[in-house]
């Protein structure tokens, strides 16, 4: 959802037409909608100004319902008005009639008075002393031709009462009675004359104010008022987007978007964000309790071919994303959900076989139709309709109470696999028949018994169990990360963890390509080359608190700090890191300890197995021992595959130099072999490791010897790299010098914690990382070259330390390590629990 400013610029108000409505158009029109439960109080319409203020410019709409269970009083009102006049004469008492249309005042007296100044209150307060007088006057005088005028007064004071609201706090705006310009034919299911309501709409428009029309009611081609049945305020919405051609709209209710079963009896739940129209409509067809069918008719003109996007999302919580419904690509379509409704009847005639079933659908719309074994499901309100119909086609028709569970997702009635796992999910249920619906998107099971909680979670968790969606951003295409797009593919296939991880971002430093529809991964890196955008960290910020997965990894491939310094935002979002590049792990302690709390308190998980020793298990090694509540007081070992490999190799035959360049040229070195051979790269592996094994210390506490001689230490890359033969002498004078004692020299990083009684936690650290003239008997002089060894001494292993030993760096062992760590977040994923936030469901 894109998030705007409210443009407040103050204008003078002239009519609208079509003309100057698209040259004025900052923007593409967006609807917004708020629901009665986000109207209900003050204090909620307080937050629906601070949503306005934040997501729509001067030129969009906004439909309102009433406020709270205002329709509810009105209604009841209406009926205390009927049994009044039902009543014989000696029954009549009028005061608890009175005594209601007082309270709804005075509830209606209190929201003006609590929300808007003085002066304005009063203005408000007089018109609406007006309303009550003329419903009073329907109340007691000719019900019946009043009924829909009656509840017509909900959704009129709360868009006055808005639009009041806005004039005085936020920026012009206008309150439009829906019945000026909207028109409908109510015999028709709400069939809406679009030309005259489009037309119609335009001229109370107002230029340089914002709109707030009131939702629910119409007209019918005699200007008499009608209301849209139940959640007919979004019918409203998508009506009138669909007369101004509105990209948008949003529902904003006190869910927080589209579930896949009811959340309330469903905890586990889960959100789906984006939702392909035909499936969402089958949902609301089939008693999705946010949803429902008519809403979702006008989103999409034929004719035009203009679809109009529809957004679920939370009044209660505008920063949660919520649920998109529009048109998607695959990773959408593979949504599922379960949904279920209880009182219904099936019914066997022979008017439902073969050609004949389509007057009985096109008549009655039933829930199924089995035009082969001739019977419909249809609603109870629906039984004496369709008893008729068959009684004047003569045949006869036997009805039985039912009630249908339904799975719902794209095509799903065209897909053998989902057919079987409902069909094995309700084995204990037993049902009656199993019908594919008209549009397929739905199979839908005839249950003879209500459907239960336990029905409806068990089928629900059969369906789902594997639905999480995972989405993959992998930063970094270099080296590495290249060698982690190759393996993607075939790791996606045969990984049943990563049954349902999509692919859907790839970054280099300048330039990204993101598409919410999955990238092919097949193809990855061609694709990078000609679709990538450049972009900026706002950008790719933006877009991560948008995404529509239920959980989304960043794969830090980079050498980069700043990349690096994004880590704590991708945690505030929830988002989980793998990360090769080893800048965060071993920054400043404040800021590590930062990352840590960042992760923990978001619940993002942040691995970095191969930040040291590549793809060997060490740092799971250290984290192991710790939390298993071993005490680790020594680590050494050779931590660089770049030094290991040069220190192996170099015998005086081969230049120093020329070798360090063939390290590179194999994808073992840094980036920069400077990061290496300075000792930095160990000096970090070092600190991480150190953490892990739970002491606190930082960079500066480690001793470093560089390798890099002054002179070449602050050349760019390609300088250095030219010039590396300078670094020749250096090396053949250390090696000579180990060789005169029939020694080696080996770059060795070392650990101590020694007990010591003045320090703050008893123990002393030392340090360092440094050149090293070793016997060449000692273990850390006889490696394959590009090992690493890691020689962990605790108090469980005293005398005879752990070792890990092998390859510490290259392509294949690093995005096997990337992938390890991608499996394991995926598997812990699996077990998370949803966290569904709902305020109620009306
Ligand atoms: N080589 C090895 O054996 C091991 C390496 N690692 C780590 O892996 C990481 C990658 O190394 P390697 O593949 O050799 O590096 P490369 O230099 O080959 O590739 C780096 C990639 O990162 C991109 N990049 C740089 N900065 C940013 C940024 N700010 N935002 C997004 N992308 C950026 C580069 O994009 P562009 O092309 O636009 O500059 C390039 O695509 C390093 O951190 C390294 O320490 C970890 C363990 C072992
Ligand atoms: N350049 C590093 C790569 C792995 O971290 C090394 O040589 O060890």
């Amino acid at each position: 959802m894109t998030q705007t400013q409210l443009n407040v610029e103050q204008s003078n108000a002239t009519s609208f037409d079509a003309v100057t409505e698209n040259h004025l158009a900052k923007h593409a029109i967006q609807v917004h909608k708020f629901g009665g439960s986000s109207l209900a109080s003050s204090q909620c319409i307080n937050r629906v100004l601070e949503i306005i203020k934040s997501h729509c410019q001067i030129n969009d709409i906004i439909v309102v319902s009433a406020n709270g269970d205002t329709t509810d009083h009105l209604f009841s009102l209406y009926q205390l008005a009927q049994e009044q006049l039902q009543a014989s004469l000696e029954e009549q008492d009028p005061r608890p009639l009175e005594a209601a249309v007082a309270a709804l005042s005075k509830q209606q007296q209190a929201l003006i008075t609590e929300l808007l100044n003085a002066n304005n209150a009063k203005q408000l307060i007089h018109s609406l002393a007006a309303d009550i007088e003329q419903l009073k006057a329907w109340l007691t005088g000719d019900l019946s031709a009043h009924h829909n005028n009656i509840l017509a007064f909900g959704e009129l004071w709360s868009a006055r009462l808005l639009s009041a609201l806005l004039n005085e706090k936020l920026c012009p705006s206008n309150s439009i009675d829906a019945r000026d310009f909207l028109v409908i034919d109510n015999e028709v299911d709400c069939l809406v004359d679009t030309a005259t309501s489009a037309a119609q709409l335009r001229q109370h428009r107002q230029f340089g104010k914002l709109a707030v029309i009131t939702g629910y009611i119409s007209k019918d081609e005699r200007g008499h008022t009608c209301t849209l049945g139940r959640n007919g305020s979004d019918y409203s919405a998508t009506i009138v987007a669909s007369l101004v051609d509105a990209r948008n709209v949003t529902l904003w209710t006190d869910v927080d978007g589209i579930y896949s079963a009811d959340p309330r009896i469903v905890p586990s739940a889960r959100k789906l964000h984006r939702l392909p129209n035909g499936v969402a409509k089958e949902l609301g067809r089939l008693g999705n309790p946010v949803l429902h069918a008519k809403t979702l008719l006008p989103l999409i003109n034929p004719l035009t071919e203009h679809h109009t996007h529809l957004h679920v999302a939370s009044s209660f919580d505008a920063q949660v994303a919520g649920t998109e419904i529009g048109k998607f690509g695959q990773i959408a379509k593979q949504e599922l959900s379960v949904t279920y409704l209880n009182d219904l009847l099936l019914a066997h005639s022979e008017s439902f076989i073969g050609e004949a079933a389509n007057k009985v659908r096109a008549e009655f719309a039933p829930i199924c139709v089995d035009d082969k074994q001739g019977f419909v499901v249809i609603t109870q309100a629906q039984q004496k309709a369709l008893s008729q119909w068959l009684a004047s086609h003569d045949t006869e028709v036997k009805f039985n109470p039912v009630s249908i569970i339904a799975t719902v997702g794209h095509k799903v009635a065209e897909r053998g696999d989902i057919k079987a796992r409902f069909k094995r999910s309700l084995r204990s249920v037993k049902p009656l028949h199993l019908v594919n619906s008209d549009n397929s998107h739905s199979v839908i099971a005839i249950l003879s018994e209500p459907c239960t909680p336990e029905i409806l979670n068990n089928v629900h968790h059969d369906m789902t169990k594997d639905a999480r969606h995972i989405g993959l951003v992998v930063a970094g295409l270099g080296n590495i990360g290249q060698r982690f797009l190759e393996l993607l593919p075939s790791q996606l296939a045969k990984v049943e963890a990563l049954e349902n991880t999509h692919l859907v971002g790839l970054l280099s430093s300048k330039k990204a390509l993101i598409n919410n529809d999955g990238i092919d991964v097949n193809q990855a890196l061609s694709l990078f080359e000609q679709d990538s955008q450049g972009y900026d960290n706002q950008q790719l910020l933006s877009w991560l608190s948008h995404h529509p997965y239920d959980e989304l990894i960043v794969v830090d491939i980079t050498p980069s700090e700043d990349f690096s310094l994004l880590y704590e935002q991708f945690f505030q979002q929830g988002i989980h890191v793998i990360g090769a590049n080893k800048w965060a792990a071993s920054s400043s302690t404040a800021h590590y300890n930062n990352l840590i709390q960042q992760a923990e308190r978001h619940h993002s998980i942040w691995l970095g197995n191969t930040t040291v020793g590549a793809g060997l298990p060490i740092n799971f090694a250290i984290d192991d021992l710790r939390h298993s509540g071993d005490e680790i007081n020594q680590i050494a070992g050779i931590f660089s595959g770049t030094l290991s490999w040069l220190f192996e190799t170099y015998d005086g035959s081969t230049s120093f130099s020329s070798l360090m360049l063939d390290a590179l040229q194999q994808g073992i070195t840094e980036p920069d072999p400077r990061e290496d051979l300075s000792g930095r790269d160990v000096q970090r592996k070092l600190l991480i490791l150190a953490r892990k094994a739970g002491f606190e210390l930082s960079l500066d506490d480690i001793d470093c010897q560089n390798l890099v001689p002054e002179h070449l230490q602050a050349l760019d890359t390609q300088a250095f790299l030219a010039r590396a033969d300078e670094l020749d002498e250096f090396f053949a004078d250390q090696l000579a010098r180990a060789n005169a004692d029939n020694a080696c020299i080996r770059y060795v990083a070392r650990l101590q914690a020694t007990p010591q009684d003045d320090s703050a936690n008893g123990l002393k650290l030392t340090a360092k990382v440094s050149l090293e003239v070793l016997a060449k008997t000692d273990a850390f002089a006889n490696l394959t070259p590009c090992d690493n060894i890691f020689q962990i001494s605790s108090r469980w292993y005293q005398d005879n330390p752990l070792i890990i030993r092998g390859p510490g760096a290259g392509r294949d062992v690093t995005a096997g390590g990337l992938h390890s760590d991608l499996v394991n977040i995926c598997q812990q994923l699996a077990s998370k629990q949803n966290q569904v936030k709902i305020k109620g469901i009306n």
